[in-house]
């Protein structure tokens, strides 16, 4: 599903009334009726609570007119609180604001700071909060008496349904400027808007209801919107099937290079996670002092053990036994715990020019080539780099906070420049792809910040690469079942606690959910 700004989203609403011939206070009213029965889901007896309606000077504010006017209707005790004069309001919000009005819906404004300190009580007394105050049409950052309202709101203990989105956050990306609702709920219209899925301001969004307001297909992709929101759909259909007939040998062969004195255990995390999640056979080439320790902790990975330097790390010397192998493979994995010993940096450079398997880049292995990226260039075959954003702000030459600040457009020229597929790690991880698009993942979770789970996460994207998937359905498959695995490992074990081995057990049992279609919410 597209993921719009405000503008893509203005005309695509413009398309729909020009071109489809659907005219605005139509799609207003569909709003406001989706609004209606996303609330009546959630409670089933709205009819006996009182809701307040905060509305604004715009079209979120008509959708809320429209939301008061069907409460109302249906006998639900409605206060519907304007901070905007009534003779301010234009074109469809004034429509939606007669009907309410020719309903008799109560309706009173608070125009000033003064006036809602007057009016504020109200909150105290109501069940529901809805806020329609600001939308896609934010201009800047709210002040005055939008942020008293937005303050007022956050206090109150009720929970707070945001309309479209919370206001004072910006649809366009994460950054947060000012002060801005913290929802319960928000109910947006048509598609997901970049700032809804975006931290730190998805912190503030709560659950995520996306509804349909009638808007075709066709209006939605005239407009070529280059990002996406994964959708357990998208997964469903590009999960690998096993042939009744099936073997071993023909659901792909990994080859993991990985660890070195001190971090093993990424190299094991990684390998047991590429069995899980389907491989048929994985290799692990580990420096082979360590080749004891993987023999006895690994039971149905295999190990390769290569040359190793003094200081316990893979020699530069390891290629030779890795290049005599890499036939057998279908995909490799570089990087979970090899250190960044000078020697790995060598060999590394070298698996990179001359392997002929896609490769998932991770952990040290992006570290080691953090000085020239341009290497990647010499690659003959996909790669897939997994960089967490401190990693990827050395191989961009900025801080993490900087990468933090645009995740969704920072790592576009580097791209565009090395053709890889790159996996953004973090809440709501971001995947580009050479061409500039970008796929953002929700699901996953806050326990999941532990050490390994981005080794599990290489595991899994280096197992659908070897059992034949594009290096886009890798990414997208690895990103979203790997999240999936930490829902479920939550939902058993709460929301602290989680370490990387669980998410390998739930792996399965995520792919079969996916395969099986039970549907996931976000939040
Ligand atoms: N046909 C359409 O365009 C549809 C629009 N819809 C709703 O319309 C919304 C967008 O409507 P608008 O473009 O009218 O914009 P908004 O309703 O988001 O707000 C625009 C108004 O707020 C004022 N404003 C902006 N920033 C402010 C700030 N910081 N402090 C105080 N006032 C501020 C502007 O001057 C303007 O009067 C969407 O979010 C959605 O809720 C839905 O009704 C569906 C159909
Ligand atoms: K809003």
């Amino acid at each position: 599903m597209e993921v719009a700004t405000a503008v893509a989203m203005r005309n695509i609403d413009q398309r729909t009334i020009d071109t489809f011939r659907v005219p605005g206070i139509v799609l207003m009213e569909n709003a406001g009726l989706a609004l209606l029965q996303t609330l009546e889901a959630l409670w089933p007896n709205l009819a006996l609570c009182h809701v307040t309606i905060l509305t604004g000077a715009g079209n979120n504010g008509g959708d809320g007119f429209i939301l008061a006017r069907h409460l109302w209707h249906r006998g639900t005790d409605v206060d519907v609180i304007m901070l905007t004069a009534a003779g301010r309001l234009r074109g469809d919000a004034r429509r939606a604001y007669d009907m309410a009005r020719a309903y008799h819906v109560p309706m009173t404004s608070a125009t000033t700071p003064q006036a809602w300190s007057r009016t504020a009580p109200v909150l105290k007394h109501t069940s529901l909060i809805v806020d329609a105050m600001l939308g896609t049409g934010l201009q800047r950052p709210a002040s005055g008496l939008y942020a008293e309202v937005i303050a007022s709101v956050n206090e109150a203990p009720q929970p707070t349904v945001a309309v479209d989105i919370p206001s004072g956050l910006s649809a366009d990306h994460g950054r947060v400027a000012g002060p801005h609702i913290c929802a319960t709920h928000t109910v947006t219209f048509a598609l997901p808007k970049r700032g809804l899925l975006t931290y730190p301001a998805a912190a503030a969004v709560g659950e995520l209801h996306i509804v349909d307001i009638g808007i075709p297909q066709a209006a939605i992709e005239a407009e070529e919107i280059d990002v996406a929101m994964l959708q357990e759909a998208d997964i469903r259909q590009l999960l690998p099937q096993r042939h009744p007939n099936a073997h071993k040998g023909s659901h792909g062969h990994v080859l993991v290079v990985a660890g070195s004195v001190g971090k093993s255990g990424a190299a094991v995390l990684a390998s047991q996670s590429a069995l899980r999640a389907g491989a048929g056979l994985v290799t692990l080439a580990v420096p082979a002092g360590l080749n004891a320790a993987m023999e006895v902790q690994l039971t149905e990975v295999m190990t390769l053990p290569v040359a190793e330097s003094p200081d316990g790390c893979m020699a530069a010397s390891a290629y030779d036994t890795i290049e005599a192998f890499w036939s057998n493979a279908s995909a490799m994995i570089i990087g979970p715990g090899l250190g960044i010993f000078p020697e790995t940096q060598q060999l590394v450079q070298r698996l990179l020019q001359c392997a002929p398997v896609p490769i998932v880049l991770d952990a040290d292995g992006l570290t080691l080539i953090a000085d020239q990226p341009h290497i990647l260039q010499a690659s003959q075959v996909p790669l897939i780099l997994t960089p967490h954003p401190g990693e990827l702000g050395r191989l961009l030459k900025v801080s993490p906070a900087d990468i933090q600040a645009d995740r969704l457009d920072v790592a576009l020229d580097f791209v565009r420049d090395t053709r890889v597929h790159l996996i953004l790690k973090g809440a709501h991880t971001v995947i580009y792809t050479p061409d500039r698009h970008r796929w953002i993942n929700c699901t996953g979770n806050a326990a999941m910040a532990t050490a390994g789970t981005g080794d599990v996460l290489a595991g899994l994207i280096g197992a659908l690469l070897a059992q034949g998937l594009s290096p886009l359905q890798a990414a997208q498959g690895g990103v979203y079942l790997h999240g999936l695995a930490g829902d479920q490992a939550c939902a058993g074990l709460g929301s602290t606690g989680l370490i990387a081995s669980d998410l390998i057990q739930e792996l399965p049992h995520a792919m079969h959910k996916v395969r099986q279609g039970v549907i996931c919410q976000i939040s």
